[in-house]
């Protein structure tokens, strides 16, 4: 029979841990152990009061052992831990590795509980009937055991008081037991949280088979059966788990035939893009390099695309690279339209082009003065309502949805209105320009005047909070309808670019496929759930005319409280700023690890002169270039730079109260003041949740009123 090697993601942490030298020891036993687990050279000794007796250890070195898992049936070896001797030793009789009779999946967890005190919250709450309030008092123990609760811990889950004390639990469960949960006691349904931790087609579990257990879904976040060339790439430093161990979540959207298009929602840090990079890579094998089908990648900002390039080049063969187009929307179209001999200059709704901001002058000189409105509400009624719903003449206009716009124009006054819009279009066309959704529909029309088939098979599409519906129409038109067609990435909180779209009305159905993810591999518990509270009660819809939830959201790690800093000054402020940069790189932080991040380009600026003043190296984070995380300097960026991107540690500044929300905006009207709160409130929580392990605010006088202590 032939022997398998299994490496538990736990394994390779351990390797990371130890020093460099010990670090190529380790890699060498396992390249040995890989070929042949049974040869002679390899000591396996038994473990006395090991908490599984399968549980052997393995000798390194003088020093070192590793943990090894051997069950009795089948030919299996899982190398599970390393470490010195002694602590080996002790990890082994402190953790037990199984199969779950229900799930099927591989469990690693602690072998033992204690008893654990209710939390302070609980105890502090005067007469308060504890054993009346459980946690999970909807739920019998047998529906825990469903979900992969392992059977020794069910009497103490199911009378759990609370979830502070709960979260206490979090390093003793097994990792998918915890998040199911988790998640019902945030009240996602029971069914939901069943279809995401049930393996499919799971009957019989048969738990003493290992071989069976280790390909299924459940076991696969954690446990890995390696190949000579698998184990190269990942005894390679620096490790990036997400190449190997994909959450069942994830696994079970990627690598699957879809009838049609997906659309994935998650909140930040949930590996929307992990995902969708995996799904880029199972569907480009499947194309098995033929020449003319292609898979696109697409995003809404150009830094992201260059970054996925990055990663896909890390995971996918050459050719399966070779299948996969990775551009932003706006490029595509630029290269397209180039293709096609276009003669326009494309520009931006708002933006700075000189002779765009000339054409809107010259329609606001139409402005009828019987008409009491804003140049901003001419300004959002394009963007809003003219662009997004492709109006070109008076009669359309007058027809318009104008659904979400808080005020209201009868007939007479849409005519009037009428007039600015009318110029402006004659403006664009007589200097030859044309805004990004029109330049967008002017592709269609190529495609269908030149009779252009479609020219991917599929589409994948990160970011799908930020595209706009002429960019869904376009997306619609170059994918051959049909299975695989469309993937869908993205997370309404994220939306900053108030782009709304509804995918059924720009001919993307996704009924029946659509899913979730909702654990954050990025961030710490303690800065996401700061970042969550930022929306707390504003409304989010989900890409398709329903609202989306960050309910049922966690986070595995666990880190300091987010730092918030108030000072009196600027100067106050940027000293604070400092010290702390200083303190990090003193710890051993990476200057490019850590990102400073501003609500304006001026803050950015101005505390990048302070630090460049300080003798601290800096770096721009540019909208159109992939980050080279090669070179020195702390990344400074603008809350709409960092969108898509993580660092170890992140200072937002500037976080008072005059510059969150930005008051730059001018309105009476009560839906455009709501919506630009909410892309205001965005923006923070896109920024705050860009922090992998630290995060600290400051701000000069009162701090914004979207953070509460
Ligand atoms: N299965 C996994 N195992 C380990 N790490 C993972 C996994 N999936 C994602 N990650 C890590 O989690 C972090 C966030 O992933 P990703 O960028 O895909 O999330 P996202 O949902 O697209 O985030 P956002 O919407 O905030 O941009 C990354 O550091 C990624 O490497």
């Amino acid at each position: 029979m032939d022997v398998q090697v299994a490496i538990s993601q736990d394994f390779l942490t351990a390797i990371l841990r130890l020093p460099r030298a010990q670090q190529k020891k380790v890699n060498q036993f396992v390249s040995k152990f890989r070929s042949d687990p049974l040869s002679p050279g390899i000591n396996y000794e038994k473990i006395n009061d090991a908490a599984n007796s399968d549980m052997r250890s393995v000798r390194i070195d003088q020093a070192y052992r590793g943990i090894v898992l051997k069950p009795n049936q089948g030919n299996v070896y899982i190398l599970l831990w390393v470490d010195h001797h002694d602590e080996a030793y002790a990890w082994a009789r402190r953790h037990q590795c199984k199969i779950h009779p229900k799930t099927g999946a591989i469990q690693l967890y602690a072998s033992e509980i204690n008893e654990v005190e209710p939390s302070v919250e609980q105890t502090n709450t005067p007469n308060k009937d504890v054993s009346s309030v459980g946690l999970f008092e909807k739920y019998t123990k047998q529906q825990l055991i469903e979900l992969g609760l392992p059977e020794e811990f069910a009497d103490q889950i199911v009378a759990m008081p609370d979830m502070a004390t709960f979260e206490t639990y979090q390093d003793k469960l097994p990792n998918d037991a915890f998040e199911a949960m988790y998640f019902l006691a945030e009240g996602i349904p029971y069914e939901e949280v069943l279809e995401d931790y049930r393996n499919n087609s799971v009957d019989d579990v048969d738990t003493e088979d290992f071989a069976a257990a280790l390909i299924r879904e459940g076991s696969k976040r954690r446990f890995v059966v390696v190949d000579d060339e698998a184990l190269e790439q990942m005894l390679d430093a620096p490790l990036e788990k997400w190449r190997v161990f994909l959450h069942p979540s994830q696994r079970k959207i990627v690598e699957r035939d879809w009838n049609g298009p997906v659309r994935v929602l998650g909140g930040a840090g949930t590996g929307k893009t992990v995902a969708a990079i995996h799904r880029a890579k199972w569907l480009a094998a499947s194309l098995d390099g033929v020449p003319n089908k292609k898979v696109l990648f697409t995003t809404f900002t150009k830094n992201l695309a260059s970054d996925i390039r990055e990663h896909l080049e890390q995971i996918c063969s050459h050719t399966e690279l070779s299948s996969i187009e990775t551009v932003n929307i706006d490029s595509w179209v630029h290269q397209f339209l180039k293709r096609n001999n276009y003669n326009y200059d494309i520009v931006y709704p708002g933006d700075s082009n000189p002779k765009r901001v000339n054409s809107w002058k010259r329609a606001l000189d139409n402005k009828s003065p019987e008409l009491d409105l804003s140049d901003h509400f001419y300004e959002e009624e394009w963007k809003l309502v003219i662009q997004e719903q492709s109006i070109t003449d008076k009669a359309e206009y007058i027809r318009a949805r104008r659904n979400g716009r808080g005020t209201r124009l009868n007939r007479k006054e849409r005519l009037l209105a009428w007039t600015v819009f009318e110029e402006y279009l004659l403006q664009l066309n007589h200097n030859k320009i044309k805004e990004m959704p029109d330049a967008m529909r002017d592709c269609i029309a190529l495609i269908d005047a030149k009779n252009i088939k479609p020219m991917y098979e599929s589409v994948i599409v990160d970011e799908g909070q930020d595209m706009g519906t002429q960019a869904y129409e376009l997306i619609r038109r170059i994918v051959q309808e049909g299975k695989n067609d469309i993937f869908i990435v993205g997370d309404g909180h994220q939306r900053i670019y108030r782009n709304k779209v509804v995918l059924g009305r720009c001919g993307i159905s996704i009924l029946g496929r659509s899913r979730k993810l909702r654990v954050n591999y990025r961030t710490t518990e303690e800065t996401k759930k700061l970042a969550v509270s930022v929306l707390n009660n504003v409304h989010v819809d989900d890409l398709d005319d329903g609202e989306d939830t960050s309910k049922g959201y966690i986070s595995l790690m666990h880190g300091e409280m987010p730092e918030i800093i108030t000072t009196n000054s600027f100067s106050d402020e940027a000293d604070a700023v400092i010290e702390r940069i200083e303190q990090l790189e003193a710890a051993g932080a990476k200057l490019q690890d850590i990102c400073l991040v501003a609500r304006t380009k001026s803050i950015r600026d101005a505390f990048g002169q302070e630090l460049s003043k300080a003798g601290i190296t800096t770096y721009e984070v540019m909208a159109n270039g992939v980050d080279n995380r090669h070179r020195e300097g702390v990344r400074i960026a603008t809350m709409h730079r960092v969108k898509g991107l993580e660092f170890q540690n992140v200072f937002i500044v500037g976080c008072n109260q005059q510059t969150i929300p930005l008051q730059n905006f001018r309105s009476d009207d009560p839906v455009e003041l709501r919506e630009h709160e909410l892309s205001e409130r965005a923006l923070l929580h896109v920024a705050m949740t860009r922090a992998m392990r630290s995060l600290t605010i400051s701000c000069q006088g009162q701090l914004t009123r979207f953070i509460r202590r």
